[in-house]
């Protein structure tokens, strides 16, 4: 509705009042006889001291608009009203009401009232709270009608409609790009705005906003927390560079966990999950570098033990030949028997002590050599246990499942796997019911064993080429490889009984733990987020729906 002041002098009387009414509610001004007069001069173009050239019923001038006859004028537009039903009808009541007492205050205060609901509410009936029947329809007017001017009231109504689907469509969906869910549903707004017309529709319309703006409310409280992870985050990776910085392999992997972190949409829980996984890894690594250099030590001590003994044994060895030589030349000049036997005496010394050290030299070696086997054994068992440990980067600490790069490097395999084929490959989206509740009642230790318990079942029941990963703190992603939608969706109906049959107890309590799924059918050739989203926006409708439920994606 425009509010700017009419420059083109309504032509008849009727005109001018109505428009002096309309004038009156939307600039809020109190209906007083005198406010009346002042705008109904203003409209109709004539000058406060000129006399009024036009023709009203009973006024004919305006300076003869006494403010009885405004009254009376107030008073037919307030019996008008009360001759409508529902709303309009009590609006009429209270116009007439307000007259009596002359309580132009609460005259005004329901004009303004009337106004919000004309200019708020496009097309929504005040006239009547229930669906009017086939008969009344003609009878009754589409909106409150206090002017004539339906098309000004269209081009309001239609800008107003296009400034909320750009609101939702371009600048909050671009604003909420780091969660794809809440900007997808600001987008489907968006259009639901565009071609809304009923009433319905604005109803349904109206209270999607409100929940977009509470799950906005929401997330934001999750900032801070966010930046705060990050830090935590950055200085663990730090961290484990310094640990790592003499292999390459382990370095490149850390790196490449926190890469990807950052090139996709951050999130709390992604941030959580990815904090835990790397303290994990950096303290198993830590580990096994320290066992694995105790290793590299004792080898090299052997090595040096060795070499030591090689001294010892060329030095010896060398002293025997001096010796023998010595012996040999006195030998040559002696003439002397019992010279001879006596020399022949120190040979067989000398030589049995050569042979003791040769011996003691060689069992030294040998037990070395053991050694060095038994530490290459150890070493290579070290090493091919951080590099699983590089693999477990892969799996969710808490639960075993894959986490989400692990569950890429899934999708990806089976996706080009079922492009080749031509076989179909569905995705479901879990998530459990009112887990925080659970936190909340039990504690955080049992909400982590629920989670455990959940893979477990699930795991139990799909088949074995059935993957599932933890894709946030209590939601997970199922990749079911050559099954069709109603496949995939039953099977999700028999993880959700097999929940029902095997009981999670915490505290002694048996808890019924319950999920809401979206189940997507991959078209070929699409694309992993894109699965993903329609697979989360049918889990994001079992939950609106009342939880416990697996709804089919489009
Ligand atoms: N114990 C535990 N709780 C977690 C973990 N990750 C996330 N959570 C909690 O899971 C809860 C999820 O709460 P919401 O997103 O409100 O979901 P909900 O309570 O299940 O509500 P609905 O999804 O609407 O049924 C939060 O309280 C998180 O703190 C985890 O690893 N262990």
């Amino acid at each position: 509705m425009s509010d700017k002041p009419n420059n083109s002098v309504p032509k008849t009387p009727t005109d001018i009042a109505r428009e002096t009414f309309k004038r009156l509610a939307i600039e809020r001004i109190a209906p007083t006889p005198a406010a009346y007069k002042k705008l109904y001069v203003e409209i109709s173009g004539v000058d406060d001291d000129e006399p009024v050239k036009v023709e009203v019923p009973k006024i004919n001038s305006i300076n003869t608009l006494d403010p009885n006859e405004a009254e009376n004028l107030l008073s037919k537009f307030a019996n008008s009203l009360q001759k409508s039903s529902g709303e309009l009808a009590n609006f009429g009541h209270r116009f007439s009401r307000a007259l009596k007492a002359k309580d132009w205050d609460d005259f005004s205060k329901g004009l303004n009232e009337l106004a919000n609901k004309v200019s708020n509410k496009p097309s929504i009936s005040l006239v009547d709270t229930v669906a009017p029947t086939p008969a009344t329809v003609n009878a009754l007017p589409k909106r409150i009608s206090l002017v004539d001017d339906e098309s000004e009231e269209n081009q309001t109504e239609s800008l107003l409609k296009d400034l909320l689907f750009r609101t939702l469509g371009m600048a909050l969906s671009s604003l909420l790009k780091p969660n794809p869910a809440l900007a997808a549903e600001s987008e489907s707004l968006a259009n639901a705005v565009k071609t809304a017309s009923s009433e319905a529709e604005f109803n349904s319309i109206n209270s999607r906003l409100k929940q977009l703006c509470f799950q906005i409310e929401l997330k934001s409280g999750d900032t801070a927390e966010q930046q705060e992870l990050l830090l935590r985050l950055f200085s663990l990776l730090l961290e484990n560079v310094r640990e790592l910085l003499d292999d390459d392999n382990w370095l490149r992997g850390q790196i490449e966990v926190v890469q990807n972190l950052i090139a996709g949409p951050i999130d709390h829980r992604a941030l959580q999950e990815a904090t835990r996984s790397l303290k994990d890894v950096i303290y198993k690594q830590g580990a096994l570098k320290h066992s694995l250099a105790e290793s590299k030590t004792s080898v090299k001590n052997m090595m040096a033990t060795f070499i030591d003994r090689l001294d010892v044994m060329t030095s010896t060895t060398t002293n025997y030949q001096q010796k023998i030589s010595g012996f040999s030349k006195e030998i040559s000049n002696t003439r002397n028997t019992a010279e001879v036997e006596h020399i022949i005496r120190e040979i067989l010394n000398e030589t049995e002590t050569i042979q003791s050290e040769a011996s003691r030299s060689q069992q030294i070696m040998l037990a070395a050599q053991k050694e060095v086997k038994e530490a290459e054994i150890r070493i290579k068992e070290l090493e091919d246990k951080l590099s699983q440990m590089s693999e477990l980067v892969r799996e969710d600490q808490l639960t075993g499942s894959l986490n989400r790069r692990g569950m890429d490097d899934i999708f990806e395999r089976e996706a080009d796997r079922a492009d080749r084929r031509g076989t179909s490959l569905c995705i479901a989206m879990l998530d459990l019911d009112n887990f925080k509740k659970l936190n909340d009642t039990h504690g955080h230790a049992a909400g982590d064993e629920a989670l455990i318990h959940v893979v477990r079942i699930v795991k139990q029941t799909l088949r074995s080429i059935d993957v599932i990963a933890r894709y946030g703190g209590e939601e997970f992603l199922i990749v079911m490889p050559e099954t069709n939608l109603d496949e995939a969706a039953k099977a999700m109906t028999r993880v959700q009984r097999e929940l029902t049959t095997h009981f999670f107890t915490a505290n002694d309590q048996r808890l019924f733990i319950t999920f809401s799924a979206g189940v997507a059918l991959r078209v070929p050739h699409e694309a992993q987020d894109s699965v993903v989203k329609r697979a989360d926006k049918a889990m994001y409708e079992a939950k609106k729906t009342g939880k416990n439920r697996v709804i089919v994606a489009q």
